[in-house]
């Protein structure tokens, strides 16, 4: 992944946190905050299981799409919840090196 493309997603996570108390007429993002956590992670979830459905039956470009709606829709839950880009970015860092068998079995 290059540098620009890591920037895309802070700079959606951004554009994400700067809706919060915009206009709801002119903001898709603030009509979602307007619904409440509750609702954005409810949304998060619907996008979810189309990118799953996407990949089960190999709908390439569908996934693709998908994925992205998720990747927003995760950006709105997270905000809804006050929870930032860098915490997540922090914990998969404390992961980084350690295997995923090693993860498990900590938890
Ligand atoms: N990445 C997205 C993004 N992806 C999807 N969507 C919106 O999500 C909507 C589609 O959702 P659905 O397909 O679920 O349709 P729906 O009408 O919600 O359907 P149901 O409620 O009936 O299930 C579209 O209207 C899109 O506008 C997004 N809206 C905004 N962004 C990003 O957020 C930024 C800020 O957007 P605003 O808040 O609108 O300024 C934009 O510049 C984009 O970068």
């Amino acid at each position: 992944m290059s540098t620009a493309q890591t920037d895309t997603l802070a700079r959606l996570f951004a554009t994400v946190e700067s809706r919060k108390g915009a206009d709801p007429e002119t903001s898709w993002t603030a009509r979602l905050f307007d619904k409440g956590p509750q609702k954005c992670a409810e949304k998060f979830g619907e996008e979810a299981i189309e990118a799953v459905v996407a990949a089960a039956v190999n709908d390439r470009d569908n996934l693709v799409y998908e994925a992205a709606d998720v990747l927003y829709h995760m950006a709105v839950m997270l905000a809804a919840r006050d929870v930032s880009l860098q915490e997540v970015l922090t914990e998969l860092d404390r992961r980084h090196g350690t295997s995923g068998i090693a993860e498990k079995a900590s938890r």
